[in-house]
């Protein structure tokens, strides 16, 4: 008897589907199992169809959490979140399987008439919900109107289209998986904007207990250079988490050294205005992700990463708004 098929929890939207559909061809390619896609509804799912507020309840992570309700409670047997909508907590009898091959990591920009950032013209209107895409192109010092949306890509894209909007900023693997990149004015330097920590990236959770399952996954699916970038990436998030509520940005890549593999990463941390900035990067080995990491955001926080925040309980590190 061959074993049953592996119950993938997945949202309704299309990036969820996309993504998760994606991870399920890697199952099936792979570990050689029958996957079968098993849908959950999540609140912010349901709040969006009743047109209800999402306002706090993002911090929460309503999307998250849904599906890993449904892992606990044994109704799927993995699930497939965007990763930088994952907090940085591990989650008790959860295990972060696999970080497969991530997406190109960067943020885009969507603007009308095929215009780049540098073009849009002074006061043009740009739409992000994200504190940490706000304060970085603010930080440009391009004299544009930042304008909070939220909303899935549709929505977000569809602000442009309507002529509300003279641009909007995405992150690009999220255009990527709905193969929309044609809509695409210009792919943002990381120099200019650093993608969330993250960015760009899968997670594949499952139930810590289903032992032969993490095994598999973290042996077929798992990319290491992909993992350890986002170890160090989520490390600096993490220490910087402790005190610091500024937006943050973190990117970390995998370049060949001397020696083998060395892990760069470069972070920041901005007020939210982007009128002051602390900036660094470290670099080492990838079996030190979370090292480079922490040792990354100490020093960002010995720089003043600390009094870059904002009074009032505002969350500036869910992008999880945007999504939906
Ligand atoms: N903001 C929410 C969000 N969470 C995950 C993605 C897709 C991209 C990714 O996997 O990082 C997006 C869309 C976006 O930021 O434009």
């Amino acid at each position: 008897m061959s074993a049953p098929a592996l119950r993938l929890g997945t949202r309704r939207s299309l990036l969820a589907r996309t993504q998760s559909g994606h991870v399920a061809d890697l199952v099936r390619a792979r570990l050689g199992r029958e996957v079968e896609l098993v849908e959950v509804t999540t609140d912010g799912d349901r709040s969006q169809a009743s047109n209800t507020s999402l306002v706090g309840s993002s911090s929460t992570g309503v999307f998250v959490s849904a599906l890993r309700d449904a892992l606990l409670a044994d109704e799927v047997d993995l699930v497939v979140h965007s990763l930088k909508d994952l907090p940085t907590a591990p989650h008790a009898g959860l295990a972060l399987a696999a970080v497969p091959t991530r997406e190109d990591s960067r943020d885009v920009l969507v603007a009308r008439d095929g215009l780049t950032l540098g073009e849009l013209p002074v006061g043009s209107r740009l739409g992000t919900g994200s504190p940490r895409r706000a304060a970085q192109v603010a930080a440009l010092g391009l004299g544009l109107e930042i304008v909070p949306i939220r909303g899935n890509i549709d929505t977000r894209v569809g602000k442009v289209t309507a002529g509300e909007l003279d641009a909007v900023v995405l992150a690009r693997a999220g255009l990527a998986r709905i193969d929309r990149l044609d809509l695409v004015t210009e792919t943002l330097d990381p120099l200019q904007v650093l993608p969330a920590p993250g960015q760009g990236a899968l997670a594949v959770e499952c139930r810590e207990s289903d032992t032969d399952l993490v095994a598999a996954l973290g042996e077929h699916l798992d990319d290491a250079g992909t993992r350890a970038a986002v170890l160090a990436e989520r490390a600096v998030l993490a220490t910087l988490e402790g005190g610091c509520s500024a937006p943050i940005g973190a990117l970390g890549e995998v370049v060949e050294g001397e020696d083998g593999d060395e892990l760069w990463v470069r972070a920041v941390a901005l007020s939210p205005d982007g009128a002051l900035s602390v900036r660094s990067s470290a670099a080492g080995r990838l079996d030190d992700a979370v090292g480079v990491g922490t040792r990354l955001g100490e020093e960002m926080l010995a720089d003043g990463a600390g009094q870059l925040g904002q009074p009032g309980p505002v969350d500036t590190q869910t992008e999880q708004g945007e999504e939906r």
